[in-house]
């Protein structure tokens, strides 16, 4: 299987400037329309898709994005791999605006997003107790080195369902969770990518400190856009950087994200709505086939 890196752009990311043979492609799914059309080009010898999350001009909130759709559709282009880039506010005072969390833990406090690709007529059940692929995890983490760019390997992304930041209360209660950093999309979108065997890697740039910090401000969108500008650069060369990388890894086709779902269908083949199961063979037509 041949590696294909897609990309989720968060707030400040809606397009991949410095490709070659690039279009804008719709694609539909059977959970619907993703966040917009999805961005096609080439770097080097290595094939992208890139999809902004919120969609071109930030037109969906955090709540309204079809994850199921956005990630059902890199899955049908063949992505095999997913980095996820997003804002964030920093709980930690080491955290300052301006650093790169390369995230490997979640707390899920969404609660108005459909999460699963699956439901009645075919239950299954993966394992999230490590949500991100750490093979991905590493390209990064060498690419922001090389950059120079402040980063951190780990951390906990706590998703909050928004669109209103957090009152001072609830973000000193992350902070005694040990989160290390808050946004409002990685979930459903890690578990969904699970689902889908992707390798999924979230890459959280902190753009402010929340509300928690006595020293700075409570978080504005104002102030967050000044960090993202600042900023989308470093995002973009590490992007670009990654595109090689990953295409060229002989490690990937090993990895176990891409296997999620070898034990994770517990319905009995003769319990299973044929109308379901033809509508997941776009994401899991590897183990219903
Ligand atoms: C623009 S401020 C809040 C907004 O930014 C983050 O989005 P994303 O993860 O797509 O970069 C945060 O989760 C909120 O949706
Ligand atoms: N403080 C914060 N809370 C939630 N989402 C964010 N995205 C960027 N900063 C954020």
């Amino acid at each position: 299987m041949t590696t294909r890196l897609a990309i989720i752009g968060g707030s400040g990311l809606y397009d991949l400037p410095g490709l070659t043979d690039t279009r804008w492609v719709s694609v539909d799914t059977p959970w619907g329309a993703p966040s917009d059309e999805i961005f096609l080009g080439r770097l080097g010898d290595a094939e992208l898709a890139f999809l902004p999350r919120h969609g071109r001009g930030h037109r969906i909130p955090p709540s309204e994005v079809n994850y199921r759709a956005n990630i059902a559709a890199l899955k049908q282009l063949g992505a095999t791999d997913v980095l996820s880039c997003s804002a964030v506010g920093g709980l930690r005072a080491d955290l300052p605006p301006g650093t790169f969390v390369i995230v490997d833990q979640f707390i899920d406090r969404t609660f108005a997003r459909d999460k699963s690709f699956f439901g009645t007529g075919c239950v299954a059940h993966v394992s999230m107790a490590d949500p991100t692929c750490h093979r991905l995890g590493d390209h990064v983490q060498k690419r922001l080195a090389e950059q120079g760019v402040p980063h951190v390997r780990g951390g906990t992304y706590l998703t909050m369902e928004g669109p209103q930041f957090s009152t001072r209360a609830e973000s000193h209660l992350y902070r005694s969770w040990n989160c290390s950093v808050i946004g409002m999309t990685n979930m459903p979108e890690a578990k969904l990518a699970r689902e889908a065997e992707l390798c999924y890697c979230s890459v959280s740039m902190v753009t402010d400190f929340d509300c928690w910090h006595v020293g700075h401000d409570a978080v504005t969108v104002d102030a967050i856009v000044k960090v993202l500008l600042a900023n989308a650069e470093n995002a973009r060369q590490m992007v670009r950087g990654l595109a090689e990388d990953v295409a060229h890894d002989e490690h990937a086709a090993a990895c176990g994200c891409r296997h999620a779902l070898d034990n994770a269908i517990i319905t009995a083949p003769a319990a299973r709505d044929p109308e379901v199961v033809k509508r997941l063979q776009a994401i899991a037509g590897r183990v219903l086939a």
